[in-house]
């Protein structure tokens, strides 16, 4: 089993039973023991998390966030920050073997005061430099969609758009779960009290939002991800965990916007009223709230086009960019894990395989970005060789 540097044998309160191999491990996090895999019942396929709080001496069963990793043979935990732990899942595909329990986030004190209780969340770790996701707003009719729908088709393997929930009615070429989610008002609000949804606004009258899932799919994917919400989801956005850029899309003039809106010819004449009554408040606020990192004037198409892509570093030549990396974490239960700085050192047991190979997993975490309620993201993982590449503080492993 890892090693669980926050933690010692010594400072093990009695009542504190772990499994062996791996199957539990206990992570120190101020006067909290967080004791993470094992379960009451046995036939649970989660790894669960309880708390055993010293002062009080008591067991803890904290609200859970997010969706919890399958169990497997065993696993190792490491702190990171005194606010989150990785937990590294032996023997397991490499987008299921890294995963991070928040346990004293901003988005945890948020949920704490929510829930009234103590909470713990979990969030997938994603390898690859996935660069930010990208939020695009700006009035109906704007030209949204169409500059979204040019950048997936040039760059297919390096955006995914997130597909929204709406109470809107489908327009007469839209197709469930591609364009959006069309969802009954009931449902879509209990989803939102449950905690489903990263953000969500009232537009047009209906209720319009970005599930965690939406945008975790496309993460999941290893790309990056385009959010088309209106200005109040930006501000929703801005303030959560997702760390986006923020594009706004304005008209050359407000006469276009209309001739444009009408000549999509999707919206009968009390709808097209509304969107243009609400384009006005939204253009005021995109342009002066400070909210937008980006304003782009979407006058003639083409070098609209030309600007949103200078905008987002995008050459000639990036299409293909994209780093692979191994498919499986093949990691023994046996294994010993240790940190220093931003890298996690993962060295395989002494099992007959890694004797012959005794290479050692090497996870950087510099570029850690997001975090719950959504994936982490920007995890490095490459193997090394200590006994033939030189690697910084190797000899630190125990
Ligand atoms: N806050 C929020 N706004 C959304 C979401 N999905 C779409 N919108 C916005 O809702 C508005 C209306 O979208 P839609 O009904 O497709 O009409 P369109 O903008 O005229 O194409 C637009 O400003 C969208 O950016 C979402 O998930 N959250
Ligand atoms: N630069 C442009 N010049 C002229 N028409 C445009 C331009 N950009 C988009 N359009 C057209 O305007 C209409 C509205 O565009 P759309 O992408 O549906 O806007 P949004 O998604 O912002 O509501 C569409 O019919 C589209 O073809």
């Amino acid at each position: 089993m890892g090693e669980a540097p926050a933690f010692f044998a010594d400072s093990f309160p009695s009542g504190v039973d772990l499994k062996s191999k791996g199957q539990e491990t206990a992570i120190c996090v101020g006067s909290k023991i967080y004791v993470i895999g094992g379960a009451d019942q046995e036939s649970t396929s989660v790894i669960e998390v309880r708390i055993f709080d010293k002062s009080s001496g008591e067991w803890i069963n904290p609200t859970v966030v997010g969706t919890k990793p399958k169990l497997s043979n065993g696993h190792s935990a490491v702190l990171l920050n005194g606010d989150r732990i990785l937990v590294i899942k032996v023997n397991s595909k490499s987008d299921d073997c890294f995963w991070f329990l928040e346990v004293g986030t901003p988005f945890i004190k948020e949920q704490e005061k929510t829930h009234g209780n103590e909470v713990v969340a979990w969030s997938k770790g994603v390898l690859g430099n996935v660069e930010k996701p990208i939020v695009i707003s700006g009035p109906s009719g704007v030209g949204k969609g169409t500059l979204i729908s040019k950048l997936m088709k040039e760059f297919p393997s390096m955006f995914g758009f997130s597909v929204s929930h709406t109470t809107r009615a489908p327009r007469e070429k839209e197709q469930n779960g591609f364009h959006y989610h069309f969802s009954d008002r009931s449902v879509m609000e209990r989803d939102i009290k449950d905690g489903k949804f990263l953000e969500f606004a009232s537009v047009h009258g209906n209720l319009y939002g970005t599930s965690v899932e939406a945008v975790e799919v496309v993460a999941d994917a290893g790309k990056r991800c385009i959010l088309d919400i209106d200005v109040q989801g930006a501000r929703s956005v801005r303030a959560s965990s997702l760390d986006a850029i923020f594009i706004f899309i304005s008209p050359p003039s407000f006469e276009e916007l209309e001739k444009r809106l009408r000549a999509r010819a999707t919206e009968t004449e009390e709808q097209i009223q509304k969107r243009l009554r609400n384009a006005r408040a939204e253009l005021d606020q995109g342009k002066s709230s400070g909210l937008f990192d980006h304003i782009l004037v979407n006058d003639d198409l083409e070098s609209c086009y030309e600007n949103l892509k200078n905008t987002l570093g995008l050459t000639e030549g990036v299409k293909t960019a994209h780093i692979t990396y191994p498919e499986l974490v093949d990691l023994p239960v046996e294994h010993l894990v240790s940190k220093i700085d931003q890298k996690i050192f993962i060295k395989c047991g002494a099992t007959e395989y890694q004797k012959a190979s005794d290479n050692m997993y090497v996870l950087d975490l510099s570029l850690l970005k997001g975090g719950a309620p959504g994936r982490t993201r920007g995890l490095n993982l490459y193997v090394t060789n200590p006994s033939t590449d030189r690697v910084n503080g190797d000899n630190q492993l125990s």
